[in-house]
């Protein structure tokens, strides 16, 4: 198979590809694993790497980039890795200023307040002028990771990318997002469509560069409800999924794509039919409900609490082995339902890693 950014690329080249295996809902010896936030300030590798340097600067060197990726590869035997990067990158591209605030998080100086800022946004944007720093990021990972596991790449879905533009940061309510949905439909999807014609531009540069998978995160997918998700969440969702696979079809190539809606449960039937091969789940749904839910369509990925990683190693490795009950071992990816929190342990990532392997082993021989 040939890779624009990386010559030629033969599976046989993945010492390790039991996530893409899991993706397509194909056996495994075991069950493979990753975090969310895997490279993050839990580490602290990570927080000595990071000090003194603008987060976003950071985005932008492909080396600091690639480092930060390999850092928790180094420490636990994860069954995949996710680029370091961020979803508000593209925000940037589509040029609006964001920046990160420490003790804060993002921050939009000048976010989108009435449907006339439309125009202030590029209305085309060139990936490959505007973010082919994560490109450039994702090929030189490819080749120091050495096929070692694949390498995940991600994107924020349009609406989760819409609200953070909107309200200029994090928000609990998200009212500002939620105000343009009800009082100003048109122009909301005006602005999904611009985000997802991005998005899926980038996804595919993501692919070339050499991503293996790709992950699209709709982090607020929780404060829609049904009805919202199924009008300004679910069609982009879909749409991205589609436009990015008949692309790389025509390429003759098959990249797995996950979607994960963040407190979205009540879209899971219809995330299970929207051209994803995984659905990532948070931990507030039953394993067992999830399969009965999703009909066996998709392969799943999570969901432990993150916050069990405060349990004992002991308690923690019992909550793993009933997880793996619930999900099965065959088409499952085992994660936390969300990123890990910068004051886990990462001694208790590690017991959390070795039991999905351990218990999944066990369970796969009886
Ligand atoms: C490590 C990190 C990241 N972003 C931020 C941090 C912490 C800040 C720092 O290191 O200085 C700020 C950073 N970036 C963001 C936030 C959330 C702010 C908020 O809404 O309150 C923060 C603190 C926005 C963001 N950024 C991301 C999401 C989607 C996932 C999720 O729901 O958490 C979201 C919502 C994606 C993201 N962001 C990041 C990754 C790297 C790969 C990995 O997982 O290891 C990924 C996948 C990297």
């Amino acid at each position: 198979k040939y890779c624009p950014g990386l010559g030629l690329v033969h599976k046989a080249f993945l010492k390790n590809d039991t996530f893409l295996c899991a993706c397509h809902g194909q056996e495994t010896n075991h069950v493979p694993v990753w975090c969310m936030r895997q490279a993050g300030r839990y580490l602290p590798e990570f927080r000595e790497f990071r000090a003194g340097k603008d987060f976003f600067e950071t985005c932008r060197s492909p080396a600091a980039c690639c480092e930060l990726t390999l850092q928790p590869l180094r420490r636990f035997p994860f069954d995949a890795a996710i680029i370091f990067s961020d979803i508000l990158v593209i925000p940037q591209a589509m040029g609006m200023d964001v920046q990160m605030v420490a003790g804060k998080g993002p921050t939009f100086p000048e976010p989108l307040k009435e449907p006339e800022d439309l125009l202030l946004l590029q209305p085309k944007v060139d990936v490959n002028k505007e973010l082919g720093y994560v490109f450039k990021a994702i090929t030189l990972t490819r080749h120091k990771l050495d096929g070692k596991v694949p390498l995940i790449g991600f994107t924020g879905a349009p609406w989760t990318l819409m609200a953070y533009m909107i309200e200029g940061g994090g928000s609990t309510t998200h009212s500002k997002a939620k105000r343009w949905l009800y009082r100003h439909p048109e122009a909301s999807h005006k602005l999904l469509k611009m985000l997802t014609d991005v998005i899926v531009e980038y996804l595919l540069g993501q692919v070339a560069a050499g991503a293996q998978a790709l992950q699209v995160f709709e982090s607020h997918a929780g404060c829609l409800g049904p009805v919202e998700f199924q009008e300004f969440s679910l069609p982009y969702l879909r749409d991205i999924a589609r436009k990015v696979k008949d692309q790389l079809k025509e390429s003759g190539q098959d990249v797995p794509m996950i979607v994960f809606a963040k407190d979205g449960h009540y879209g899971l039937e219809d995330l299970s039919q929207s051209h994803y091969e995984v659905v990532g789940l948070d931990w507030t749904i039953d394993p067992r409900s999830a399969r009965e839910r999703t009909g066996g369509k998709v392969s799943l990925q999570g969901n432990m609490d993150p916050c069990a990683l405060y349990a004992p190693k002991e308690r923690i490795s019992e909550i793993v082995k009933k997880m793996l009950e619930g999900f099965g071992t065959r088409g499952y990816i085992a994660n936390l339902g969300h990123g890990l929190y910068p004051d886990m342990d990462p001694e208790n990532v590690g017991a959390f890693v070795e039991a999905v392997h351990t218990h999944s082993r066990h369970l796969n021989l009886k």
